[in-house]
């Protein structure tokens, strides 16, 4: 791919959700090109690897938005560990201030960088088309499986145990016809004594378990607190063992208002793509 390297990247973790960041204010892969380019830098051993591309680009009004990639080259309409980093990202580069606003597919996004601690709140975009009833085998039982959109459509399956076959059953309702054709990102969640979640995701675009989701999170939140299986705020152990806050106000399922999710954004590495990153 003839671009113009060293090609700027930073590194970052969303709980164990991780992204590749650029900034792209100065256009440096064209759009043409960008699916490709994000398949190149995600492929873990090959290249960068992570489980998405962030291209944070100038806004005519917000403080800056951004373009987000699956690392199969998919673009997602919003990911809510990868909101987090962007605005850690913006904060530190001066791009924006600790209070934030930035354009996605999804619609608007507030971000608040929180101390020192590297944390990130951000406010999710308002949760829709809630359904429930779905019921599909899995092992020979028949799993209620819930269905919500927290910026990116999510199945939501309640489990007694997280030791299940995550690729597997993920795989099977990830490409159900229930949710064709967009297909959906799946939410394995086990409810604690204590109301806390843990919760397992296969994500669409990566088409494998991810250590974390932060709309894969909101989504399993609200639904549980519909289900009256929870109050929010609703604490949330991921499947790479990090934790994430959900909190809303409201029942829950798309009646959920307000919804925050808040979280460690770390920077791995700064670095810099030469082309034999894009072999
Ligand atoms: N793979 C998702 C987008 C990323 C969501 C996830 N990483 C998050 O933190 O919300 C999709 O294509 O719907």
């Amino acid at each position: 791919m003839n671009l113009d390297f060293p090609i700027a990247i930073t590194k970052m973790s969303g709980a164990g959700n991780d992204f590749i960041v650029i900034d792209h204010r100065r256009p440096l892969v064209p759009e043409p090109l960008q699916p490709q380019f994000a398949q190149l830098v995600c492929r873990r051993r090959f290249s960068v690897g992570a489980d998405g591309l962030i291209l944070i680009e100038d806004d005519e009004e917000l403080d800056f938005r951004w373009r987000f990639y699956n690392s199969d080259g998919s673009v997602a309409e919003m990911c809510g560990n990868g909101a987090r980093c962007a605005a850690r990202f913006a904060f530190r580069q001066g791009i924006a201030g600790r209070s934030q606003r930035f354009r996605t597919v999804a619609g608007v996004i507030e971000a608040e960088v929180i101390g020192e601690q590297e944390h990130v709140s951000v406010r999710m975009t308002e949760p829709f088309g809630y359904r429930d009833g779905i019921f599909i085998n899995l092992d020979g039982t028949s799993y209620e499986v819930f269905f919500i959109n927290t910026g990116v459509p999510h199945a939501v399956v309640f489990v007694a145990s997280d030791q299940i076959p995550v690729r597997e059953w993920g795989r099977r309702l990830r490409f159900h016809e229930q949710f064709a054709p967009a297909g959906t990102n799946v939410d394995f969640v086990r409810v604690d004594g204590d109301g806390a979640l843990l919760v397992r995701t296969y994500e669409r675009g990566v088409e494998d378990e991810t250590m974390a989701c932060g709309t894969g999170v909101v989504a399993a939140a609200l639904v549980a607190v519909r289900q009256g299986l929870c109050e929010s705020p609703v604490d949330v152990t991921t499947g790479g063992g990090e934790q994430l806050l959900v909190q809303f106000t409201g029942e829950g399922g798309e009646q959920g208002t307000d919804v925050y999710l808040q979280g460690a954004a770390r920077i791995v590495y700064e670095g810099a793509l030469s082309p034999e990153a894009l072999l």
